[in-house]
C-alpha cells in the first residue's frame, strides 16, 4: 500500500460502549497517521482495551473506524491493513514457533515466505524451531509482533505490548516500535503509564473514564507539564531578573530580598537569560511535577469537571 508519512491512515470517531449501566467508552476519536506512533494512555479500566476491541471489530458498540478510508470489514484480507498484537502469543504450546506462524500465516491470505522475514523483522530467526511452550515473555511478545505482521499491514495496534517485559524487552521494543513508525507505518500503542511513551510517542491521547481527557503531540504535552514546574532563583539583582523574565512570557514572584520563585519558564530558559545578560545567579533549582504526575491532574481534573 502506498502511503506517505503524515496520512491519515484510521480515523475513529464517536466510539462508545456499556456493559449493563457502566459507561465504558464515551464519544472517543482517534486519528492515526503514517509515519507516527501514538500513545494511549490511560490507567486501568480506563477503557483502552474496549476502544481498541471497538477499532478493531472485534467488539460492537456505537461510532466508526475507517482504515484508509474505509470500514475495516470492507478490506478483503483485513490482515493487510491492520495487525493487532492483543495479549500473547494463542497457540498450542507444543508447536514450533515457525509451524504456528505458517499456520496463520495460511488461514490469512498471507504468503508462506512472510513468516522467515517476520521472524527475522523482529530478531527471532534464531528461534524459528522452538516451541511456543519453551518461549521467554519477551520472546512470545516478539512472536505475537511478528504474527501481526505477517500481512505487512500498514497500521499496527498493540495494547499493553510492554505489561510484563523487563527493561531489556521494554528498550527493544521501543526501538522496534519507533523503526516500524521510520519505514511509515502508523502505530498505536497503549499503557498505563504516561512515561513509557515519553522517548517513545510522536502523539499522546490520554483517556480517562472512557473520555479522551487530552490529545496533544508529545512535545506539547511535555511544555504543557513544565509550564506547571516552579523554579527557584536566587539573585542579586532580582528587578532587572523579574524585568527578563517578565518580558520572555514568565512571572517572577520575590519571596526575600534576593529570591524568588519563578513560573512559566523553565530553569533552562531562566539560566540562560541570565547569562545573556550577564546577571549571577546564586541558586537555580526546578520543582513541580513530573510528567506522570501532570498525567495524573489532568485525570484528575477531568474527573472532578464529570
Ligand atoms: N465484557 C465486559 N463486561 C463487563 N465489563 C467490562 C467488560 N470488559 C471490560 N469491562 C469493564 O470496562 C472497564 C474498562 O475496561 P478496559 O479493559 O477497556 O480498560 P483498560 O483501560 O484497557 O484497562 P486495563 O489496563 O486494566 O485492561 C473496566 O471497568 C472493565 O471492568
Amino acid at each position: 500500500m502506498n502511503t506517505e508519512h503524515g496520512d491519515v491512515l484510521v480515523e475513529a470517531a464517536g466510539l462508545g460502549r456499556s456493559f449493563g449501566t457502566k459507561r465504558v467508552v464515551d464519544g472517543v476519536d482517534l486519528t492515526l497517521r503514517a509515519g507516527e506512533v501514538t500513545g494511549f494512555v490511560g490507567a486501568n479500566g480506563a477503557g483502552k482495551s474496549t476502544t481498541i476491541q471497538l477499532m478493531l471489530g472485534l467488539l460492537r458498540g456505537e461510532g466508526r473506524t475507517r482504515y484508509l478510508g474505509r470500514p475495516l470489514h470492507a478490506w478483503g484480507a483485513p490482515g493487510t491493513v491492520v495487525g493487532a498484537v492483543l495479549g500473547g502469543v494463542a497457540g498450542h504450546g507444543g508447536h514450533r514457533v515457525r509451524t504456528h506462524l505458517r499456520t496463520v500465516a495460511a488461514g490469512s491470505a498471507a504468503s508462506d515466505n512472510r513468516v522467515d522475514a517476520c521472524l527475522a523483522e523482529v530478531g527471532l530467526a534464531q528461534a524459528a524451531r522452538l516451541r511456543l511452550a519453551e518461549l521467554s515473555l519477551g520472546m512470545a511478545q516478539r512472536v505475537a509482533i511478528a504474527q501481526a505482521l505477517l500481512g505487512d499491514p500498514p497500521v499496527l495496534v498493540l495494547d499493553e505490548p510492554a505489561n510484563g517485559l523487563d527493561p531489556h524487552s521494554i528498550r527493544w521494543l521501543r526501538q522496534f516500535l519507533r523503526a516500524e513508525a521510520d519505514r511509515g507505518r502508523a502505530v498505536l500503542v497503549s499503557s498505563h503509564l504516561l512515561g513509557e511513551m515519553e522517548q517513545l510517542a510522536d502523539r499522546v491521547v490520554v483517556l480517562s473514564r472512557g473520555r479522551v481527557v487530552a490529545a496533544a503531540t508529545m512535545a506539547e504535552l511535555l511544555d504543557r507539564a513544565a509550564g506547571r514546574r516552579v523554579v527557584s532563583v536566587e539573585c542579586p539583582e532580582l528587578e532587572r531578573l523579574a524585568e527578563l523574565v517578565g518580558t520572555s512570557g514568565g512571572r517572577l514572584a520575590p519571596t526575600d530580598g534576593r529570591s524568588a520563585t519563578v513560573t512559566g519558564l523553565d530553569r533552562v530558559r531562566i539560566g540562560t537569560l541570565a547569562a545573556e545578560h550577564g546577571l549571577p545567579l546564586y541558586w537555580l533549582h526546578e520543582t513541580g511535577p513530573s510528567l506522570e504526575e501532570f498525567y495524573l491532574g489532568i485525570a484528575e481534573e477531568e474527573f472532578r469537571i464529570s
